[in-house]
């Protein structure tokens, strides 16, 4: 029935102040009221109307995202939105494009590798978007392997330019968002060859496209790189290729804050290290976990309120049937993902916290924290969003059958999201980053140099080695220090024992090979504990508004048992628990199950997400979900006629044994 809450008895049932969790999910006061006005304005205005991307031709779709995209900026200058508001504008517009790009990489490239006055010439332009620009790293033949690129930039002294090459076809620049349509401009990252030596991978501003008529410029192919996964979903972007032929740029177009190429082709390496020219995707690394506990929250909301809606089994003398999410199956899969959507949040809060800092630190040219700073990016990027992309996916079968169809908006979710596993970093490539670090802090442990940050706990080697853990009863994995303890030692005895293996082999980089597999678990292992230990900061630090520790305390500990409960192997061959302890931690979960279950809908509610962000029949904030569905399928063009097209062809023929021209 329109204008009821189905759901009003699953709301009433809550806990605790469903509007102060709601700040504490949003960061504060203030981000919640832009992030709520926001969303808002974007659901109310007919322009971001999106129920109907799926049914888009390609050039629809495309033609849709640049209408979409324009009218955003348009707000954004006309209402003088801050950063913050327009951030919040291209999240709730909710289709990828070129903004992305612009704001997210190619703004942040020039400002963090560009010298000053690199920035005032491009940023002026760029800020006020009369160029357009995208980030063009990743090559046909060469992603992960950032210094394996094949592009060349050769400086010309008697032109002083440098000449942008493409000597291979596997050199050509393939899956830059922005590029294949829209960018003007792009950093093109290439190798720097000045007198006969190659430097090395470098960033340069480079015009791809006339700013009249849009062509390519003389020496530049450019396109779109064609359809990817899914419907819709991120079909929206044009990924493009790019092969330069001899293309010439003057030589104030190299990014020249970290290194410098004079008039006469000396280069001139600072004396900062060169993993800053990777500084880009350090930052866009430290976004995508915050932007996993969005995603992996919006279908979350979906399956939860469904959840609640849907009846299944259960009835007795034809009286009302199971709502599905009170079988401790549903609860088993779905809690975890909820508790995982707060831990991301807060992990995510964290990181930003880190990132910042380093970034400071950096412009005093300390450079101390750098090593750490990529390794929990890298490490919490891969992490997150592996979890995240498999949350979606658990959340499409929580949901039954109808998880399956378009409009309960879990199979676009999904599509769009997936690819965070691979770009700005493969997840496995990452991890392998996080191990080379972990490998590096153990073999200095014993050299008088403690480990610091979030590897702090190495320096308690001695204790974490030997101990065994205290749980006695189920209420014990209750206490901090003791979950603590567990994922610690679990942590470092996998890291250990790879150290171990690796110190057998001759050849160190051999031994990393043969070990990868291992080598990845131990720094999944050590990321885990990350979030977990952040998870527990934050509920052992203040927090305001009526049962809301409570809840946040119940979730902590489902998202800490959950995992000790599906990386058992680990925590039993490491002798972090033992096999009793184990049954206690799944009988503490069963007891966190009952004690979320009647605050579950209110939990979810707390994400503030409106009806048009999360594009879901199923998780409708009212619940009214049969008579919608009914709704959606009548609008399939399928449905436009009641006797479809190809009847007469095939159909008719078929069933009255007729087939005019067959030969059989
Ligand atoms: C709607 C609003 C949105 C808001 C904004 C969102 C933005 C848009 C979001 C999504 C859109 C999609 C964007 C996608 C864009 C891309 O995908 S861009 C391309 C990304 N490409 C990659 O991520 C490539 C991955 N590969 C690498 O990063 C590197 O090749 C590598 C780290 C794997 C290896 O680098 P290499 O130089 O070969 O290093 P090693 O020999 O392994 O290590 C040498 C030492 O350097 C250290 N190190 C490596 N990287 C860094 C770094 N970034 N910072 C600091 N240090 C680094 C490494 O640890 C080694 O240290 P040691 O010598 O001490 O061991
Ligand atoms: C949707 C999307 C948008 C993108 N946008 C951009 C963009 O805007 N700009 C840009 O420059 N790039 C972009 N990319 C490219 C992206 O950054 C790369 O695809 C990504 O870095 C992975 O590199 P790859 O494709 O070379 O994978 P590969 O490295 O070829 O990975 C293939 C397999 O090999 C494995 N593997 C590779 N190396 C190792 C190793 N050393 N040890 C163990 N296993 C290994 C991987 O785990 C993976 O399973 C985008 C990609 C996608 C999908």
């Amino acid at each position: 029935m329109e204008g009821v809450d189905h759901l009003a008895d699953e709301r009433n049932k809550a806990e605790f102040n469903v509007d102060d969790m709601k700040i504490i999910w949003a960061g504060s006061r203030h981000a919640f009221d832009v992030s709520n006005r926001i969303s808002r304005f974007v659901a109310t205005d007919p322009v971001f109307e999106k129920s109907n991307r799926a049914l888009m031709t390609r050039k629809e779709l495309f033609k849709n995202t640049l209408k979409k995209s324009v009218y955003a900026w348009k707000i954004i200058k006309e209402l003088r939105l801050s950063d913050e508001e327009g951030i919040k504008l291209r999240i709730f517009m909710d289709q990828p494009g070129f903004l992305d790009l612009h704001w997210g990489m190619f703004v942040p490239a020039i400002k963090g590798q560009g010298t000053e006055e690199q920035q005032q010439k491009w940023l002026s332009l760029a800020n006020k978007m009369q160029i357009i620009g995208c980030y063009a790293q990743t090559e046909l033949g060469h992603g992960s392997n950032v210094q394996g690129l094949e592009t060349t930039a050769t400086f010309d002294p008697k032109t002083d330019q440098f000449i942008m090459h493409s000597p291979t076809q596997t050199s050509s620049k393939w899956w830059p968002g922005g590029l294949g349509k829209v960018s003007t401009h792009a950093v093109v990252y290439a190798r720097l060859i000045t007198n006969g030596k190659d430097h090395g991978v470098h960033g340069f501003i480079v015009q791809l496209r006339s700013l009249d008529d849009h062509s390519p410029l003389p020496g530049i192919t450019i396109g779109d790189i064609g359809m990817k996964f899914g419907n819709g979903a991120y079909n929206s972007m044009d990924n493009g290729f790019l092969m330069f032929n001899q293309f010439r740029i003057p030589r104030d177009q190299m990014l020249m804050r970290l290194s410098k190429v004079t008039r006469e082709g000396k280069y001139i390496a600072s004396d900062v290290p060169r993993q800053l020219v990777y500084g880009t995707m350090v930052s866009v690394r430290q976004t995508i976990v915050s932007k996993a506990s969005d995603a992996l929250a919006r279908a979350v909301c979906i399956a939860t309120r469904y959840s609640a809606v849907r009846r299944q089994f259960g009835s007795e003398n034809g009286g009302i049937e199971t709502q599905v999410i009170d079988y401790k199956t549903q609860q088993n899969r779905l809690f975890p993902l909820l508790a995982s959507a707060y831990a991301f949040r807060f992990v995510g809060e964290w990181l930003k916290w880190l990132y910042t800092d380093v970034t400071q630190r950096l412009e005093a040219s300390d450079f101390v924290t750098l090593p750490e700073a990529h390794a929990c990016t890298a490490g919490l990027k891969s992490m997150t969003t592996s979890a995240t992309s498999d949350g979606i996916e658990e959340c499409r079968k929580l949901c039954g059958g109808h998880g399956y169809l378009w409009c309960s908006g879990l199979p676009e979710l999904f599509a769009v999201y997936v690819p965070a596993c691979t770009y700005e970093g493969d997840n496995v490539v990452l991890q392998l980053q996080v191990a080379r670090f972990l490998m590096k802090t153990v073999s200095q442990l014993g050299s008088g140099k403690a480990p610091a940050g979030t590897t702090a706990y190495m320096g308690r080697a001695q204790h974490l080695l030997q101990c065994r853990s205290g749980v006695q009863k189920a209420e014990d994995w209750l206490n901090p220090s003791m979950v603590l303890e567990a994922f610690e030692s679990r942590a470092l005895r996998m890291a250990i024992t790879c150290a171990k293996n690796l110190s057998k082999f001759e050849n160190q980089e051999q031994g990393f090979s043969e070990l990868l597999a291992d080598l990845v678990e131990a720094a999944i292992a050590h990321c885990q504990l990350i979030v977990v230990s952040k998870f527990i900061a934050k509920i052992e630090g203040e927090i305001e508004g009526k049962g809301v520790k409570k809840q946040l305390k119940n979730l902590c500990y489902i998202y800490a048992l959950h995992l000790l409960h599906k990386h058992l192997g680990d925590f039993l061959s490491t002798n972090s628990v033992t096999p009793e302890q184990a049954s206690l931690a799944s009988h503490q979960l069963r007891s966190l199950y009952s004690q979320v279950r009647p605050n579950a809908v209110a939990l979810v509610d707390a994400f503030d997400y409106t009806d048009h962000y999360l594009g879901s029949v199923l998780g409708r904030y009212d619940g009214n979900v049969y008579p919608k569905l009914f709704e959606e399928a009548l609008k399939d063009p399928l449905n436009d006629s009641v006797v479809p097209d190809g009847y007469h062809e095939y159909i008719r023929p078929l069933i009255k044994q007729n087939f005019p021209s067959a030969k059989l």
